[in-house]
């Protein structure tokens, strides 16, 4: 299965309309590619907290239409990284979408774990209440968002639930550009997955972003790395691998589940 991340430049010179349109032009330039992943929140700009309420969007919003037909038209699985969702009740989510390569949407997770503390994403936001797995074709990915990353419980979760790829879009900072690497690699070690983790590049609402999207396998060793700009990253990754190394070195047979409850 071949991946392509499109680690995106978000600029606050270029508004949405002409990033989704810019965007919705790389991905039918992944053709070829299996799956394409897009970071989290680069409509907006995962830190422009101000702009939420503004560019919030329904499920089938903009982006969700740009996304759908560059999906189709590029013939990919399109993790579309996450928009701004207005639910039907008013309230606001940070939601990923997946695409199938007819550009159906064939899977939405809702972050779970918000950013911020006592602002910006953690107060604005609604939390999502349900880890979410997709089947792509010969295996199934996990979703997680961002921040979600430093909860490993998630992940427990979402291998349990039979997922072989974990695929973390991000608008991370760069001034904790260590730990997203030593995350990343971590749970691709601790769960025996491939770690797909895209993130976002440029500075906006003042914060620079850590770029460095990666690719990490069940092994824990880096594939491909990202630098600080915008970039496209393709990689093949090989789910025969995480069936490999988990019959080779069985850890997981020796999880005890439940242990993160008191
Ligand atoms: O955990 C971090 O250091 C960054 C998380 C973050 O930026 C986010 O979830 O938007």
């Amino acid at each position: 299965m071949r991946a392509s991340l499109l680690q995106i430049g978000v600029d606050p010179s270029e508004s949405v309309n002409s990033r989704r349109a810019r965007v919705a032009s790389l991905v039918r330039e992944q053709t070829g590619s299996d799956l394409v992943v897009l970071p989290e929140l680069w409509p907006v700009g995962a830190f422009a907290s101000d702009l939420f309420a503004t560019e919030a969007e329904p499920l089938t919003g903009p982006t969700h239409d740009a996304m759908a037909a560059a999906a189709r038209d590029a013939g990919v699985w399109l993790h579309a990284g996450s928009v701004i969702e207005r639910s039907d009740d008013g309230a606001l989510y940070n939601t990923a979408l997946v695409f199938s390569p007819d550009g159906r949407l064939a899977a939405t997770y809702r972050k779970i774990h918000r950013f911020g503390f006592d602002q910006g994403e953690a107060v604005l936001l609604g939390a999502g209440d349900r880890p979410v797995t997709v089947g792509l074709p010969g295996t199934t990915a996990g979703l997680a968002t961002c921040y979600d990353l430093r909860f490993p419980e998630l992940f427990r979760q979402l291998t349990a639930a039979g997922a072989e790829l974990l695929v973390v879009p991000a608008g991370w900072p760069a001034r904790r550009r260590a730990h997203w690497s030593l995350l990343a690699r971590a749970r691709a070690v601790e769960n025996q997955c491939y770690v797909l983790a895209c993130g976002t590049a440029g500075t906006y609402a003042g914060v620079q972003q850590a770029g460095h999207s990666v690719v990490v396998d069940p092994w824990g060793e880096v594939l491909a790395e990202a630098g600080p700009d915008e970039e496209v990253l393709t990689v093949d990754v090989d789910p025969a691998t995480v069936t490999r190394t988990r019959a080779d070195f069985p850890v997981l047979r020796d999880r005890v589940l439940g242990l993160d409850r008191p």
